[in-house]
């Protein structure tokens, strides 16, 4: 049997997930080089602080501040600092001396994926990202290679932890988001600063990339269309309840075609929508994190697990690592990053959905008739109208329902009814996703 030379990995950044991955390969070394059929060597980790507190109890001798010399002579790099630079730095200098590549970095992937896929296709090297996005759950090499001969179609995703924590608390108490939020924020879940979950930048990243990878094209996070649910209000989680639905943030990236031009092109957006409660999706509580996949032959597929933290992000980077670390005993070419449809990325008024508006109006005969012309007067097909009347006030609610229509054009019809004298206040917009 031939014995082959121990694999040199290096690591970058100790946090929650790298110490996690440090943990596990000096723990499972043995265990995983049977699997490689090679042994595993964990040659140093890079830190900024050698005295820095860990999650994980690591030996002192492999932490190093020169994450330069680390990298060169190393054959797998796993970057897992997060942020944009270095990080970029020590990705394009691992690949460019010959080293694969593993990172959980969406941040990076999202505004510079092409730049680094290029390099690593240039020199032949393998960069995965499995931990990118929804953490432990295998969404990426389903993508990459077990739907590699279908056609993707539609994805709707959970891809936000926090703020998944967030709606669920906001839909099972009555908690306002604020309230929801210090809750995220005590159990750990939410960061010191939350805004990059509850904008949703966070789950815009993981849509740029899915969209990419799904559809052969490149999508960059600054290009999705993108609402967090900053602006989502106990009465909306409520009021959907009573309606049967559930609020959740989702990462949507599907094929449309152009309703101008009739081209195919690509939608890939990021909003907090309507999901009837029999759909998968509503059933996903907490911080878990689910990935709902149309495809062609294959139909509905779902992917479901824990979207974040450490030791469980940690199981994705080390699957990555085994996948590479076994080409580098049985040699080949790897998975490259295919962008050869480079399908256009439609703007988010060239969407078809169905729409529930929330509309506060005077109590008085003929208003009903005022607003139901508004609607069609801008093309738009009512499914649904429930009104509640506050008698005390002499103002009534009423909560619309749409069939699918334009996105342009509900914009337009919300327009004309924000300056209706019918209408006191249009008290909410939100789009319905999943429903039959
Ligand atoms: N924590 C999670 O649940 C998940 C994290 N990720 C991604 O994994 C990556 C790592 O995330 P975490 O471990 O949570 O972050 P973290 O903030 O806990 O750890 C990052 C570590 O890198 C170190 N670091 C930063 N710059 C450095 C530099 N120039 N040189 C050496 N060390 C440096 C920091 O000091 C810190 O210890 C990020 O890209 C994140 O987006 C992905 C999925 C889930
Ligand atoms: N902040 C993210 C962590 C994982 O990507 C989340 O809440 O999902
Ligand atoms: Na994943």
């Amino acid at each position: 049997m031939i014995e082959y030379r121990a694999i040199r990995v290096a690591l970058l950044g100790a946090g929650s997930v790298g110490s996690q991955v440090a943990r596990l390969l000096l723990e499972h070394g043995d265990e995983l080089a049977k699997r490689i059929g090679a042994p595993i060597e964990l040659v140093g980790i890079a830190v900024r602080d050698l005295d820095a507190k860990r999650d994980a109890d690591l030996p002192r001798e492999l932490f190093t501040t020169d994450a330069h010399s680390l990298i060169v002579g190393a054959d797998i790099v796993i970057e897992l600092m997060g942020g944009i630079e270095p990080a970029r730095e020590y990705v394009l200098q691992a690949i460019n001396s010959g080293a694969d590549v593993v990172t959980g970095n969406k941040a990076l992937l999202a505004s510079h994926g092409a730049e680094l896929f290029a390099a690593a296709e240039q020199v032949g090297a393998q960069l995965s990202y499995e931990a990118a996005v929804a953490g432990a759950i295998p969404i990426i090499r389903p993508l990459r290679e077990s739907l590699a001969g279908d056609r993707v179609e539609r994805i709707l995703g959970i891809v936000n932890g926090t703020t998944n924590f967030i709606l669920d608390r906001m839909d099972s108490t009555g908690a306002s988001l604020e309230d929801a939020l210090a809750t995220a924020t005590e159990l750990g879940y939410a960061e010191a600063d939350p805004t990059a979950d509850i904008g949703g930048y966070d789950a815009a990243q993981k849509a740029a990339i899915l969209a990419s990878l799904a559809f052969h094209t490149t999508v960059s996070a600054d290009a999705v269309h993108r609402e967090g649910i900053t602006g989502v209000t106990a009465e909306q989680v409520e009021s959907a309840r009573r309606a049967g639905y559930v609020v959740k943030l989702l990462a949507i990236c599907e094929r449309l075609a152009d309703p101008e031009t009739g081209a195919e092109g690509v939608s890939a957006r990021v909003y907090p929508a309507l999901v009837p409660r029999s759909h998968p999706l509503a059933a996903v509580r907490g911080a878990n994190n689910a990935v709902f996949v149309e495809a062609a032959a294959a139909g509905p597929l779902m992917f479901y697990g824990a979207g974040a933290g450490g030791v469980q992000t940690a199981s994705a980077v080390l699957g990555d690592l085994v996948a590479i670390a076994r080409r580098h005993v049985i040699g080949g070419p790897g998975t490259s990053e295919s962008t050869h449809a480079d399908l256009p990325l439609l703007p988010i008024g060239r969407i078809t959905t169905r729409y529930s508006v929330t509309l506060e109006v005077t109590d008085e005969p003929g208003v009903l008739e005022t607003v139901a012309h508004v609607f069609a007067d801008h093309g738009v097909s009512v499914e649904q109208l429930q009104q509640t009347v506050e008698a005390s006030t002499g103002r009534a609610t009423l909560v619309i329902g749409t069939h699918e229509a334009a996105e342009a054009a509900l914009a337009s019809t919300v327009a004309s009814l924000a300056e209706s004298p019918v209408v006191a206040s249009v008290a909410s917009v939100l789009r319905i996703e999943g429903a039959e």
